[in-house]
């Protein structure tokens, strides 16, 4: 029996990994796919043709990269629907919005009109009864110092040139986006917990957790579709 069997994950499941620049969502993918035999979304960084620019000024470009995320994700999204599910997605589309675009826009290097023209093309892209919400959020938590020893570690240099206050910046709003948030269920893993890099056992307690969360929200969602 195969690890998705073992622990009754179906087949079709989407997962979305969610959490912080450097907490590990990348690595966390690639663990829970390789494990459940799934298909991958990632982020393309290198290949982002206004990250770098971003990075040296925010004020500038902050609107075409949100664009560009916001495009880049919804296909993602659509090739996803396409197979039929059976995914492990590297960052939710909800934090484009949830955290990004609103955190330049309160910081002030995104315009209000700029705000406006993108979060209108969010909803009508996103927040339709259409959009596929999948079936699992696995965020991923950690301890500050932490998490920036591994931007550190992974070296991307637009991130080291990156003042420390914007990775405080948005390691506070990912703690209150998270706790307010319910577009889909939600898994919560703290860093701490487990060693997917070097303890390979260490998947086991997530996949357990993953499928009791997703059995129970079918179950959930039958329920509910039923009635
Ligand atoms: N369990 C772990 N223990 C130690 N380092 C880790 C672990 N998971 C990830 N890392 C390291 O942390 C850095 C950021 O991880 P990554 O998966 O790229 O994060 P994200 O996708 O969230 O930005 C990488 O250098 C990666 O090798
Ligand atoms: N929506 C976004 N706005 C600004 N920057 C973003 C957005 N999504 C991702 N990023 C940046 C943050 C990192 O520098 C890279 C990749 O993110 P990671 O968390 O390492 O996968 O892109």
């Amino acid at each position: 029996m195969n690890a998705r069997e073992r622990y009754g994950i179906p087949h079709d499941s989407v997962i979305t990994i969610a959490g912080t620049v450097g907490v590990g969502k990348s690595t966390m993918t690639n663990a829970l796919a390789d494990a459940l035999k799934f298909r991958t979304s990632f982020e393309k960084v290198d290949t982002n043709p206004y990250l770098d620019k971003f990075y040296q000024d925010f004020e500038r470009w902050s609107f075409h990269l949100q664009i560009y995320f916001l495009a880049e994700r919804f296909k993602e999204q659509k090739k996803i629907f396409e197979y039929g599910g059976g995914f492990i997605q590297d960052r939710s589309i909800y934090e484009d919005t949830g955290i990004f675009a609103r955190m330049h826009y309160e910081k002030g290097t995104m315009s209000e009109t700029d705000y406006e023209t993108y979060r209108n093309l969010f909803d009508a892209m996103v927040m339709t009864p259409y959009f596929p919400h999948p079936d699992l959020l696995i965020y991923l938590e950690g301890s500050f110092d932490d998490i920036l020893s591994r931007i550190k570690e992974r070296g991307r240099p637009m991130e080291q040139e990156t003042p420390i206050e914007y990775w405080e910046e948005m390691f506070k709003r990912y703690d209150n986006w998270i706790d307010n948030f319910n577009s889909c269920p939600v898994l919560r893993l703290n860093i701490a917990d487990y060693d997917v890099l070097n303890d390979k056992t260490s998947i086991e307690p997530v996949l357990e957790k993953v499928g009791h969360f997703i059995q129970q929200s079918r179950k959930w969602r039958s329920s509910h579709l039923l009635t």
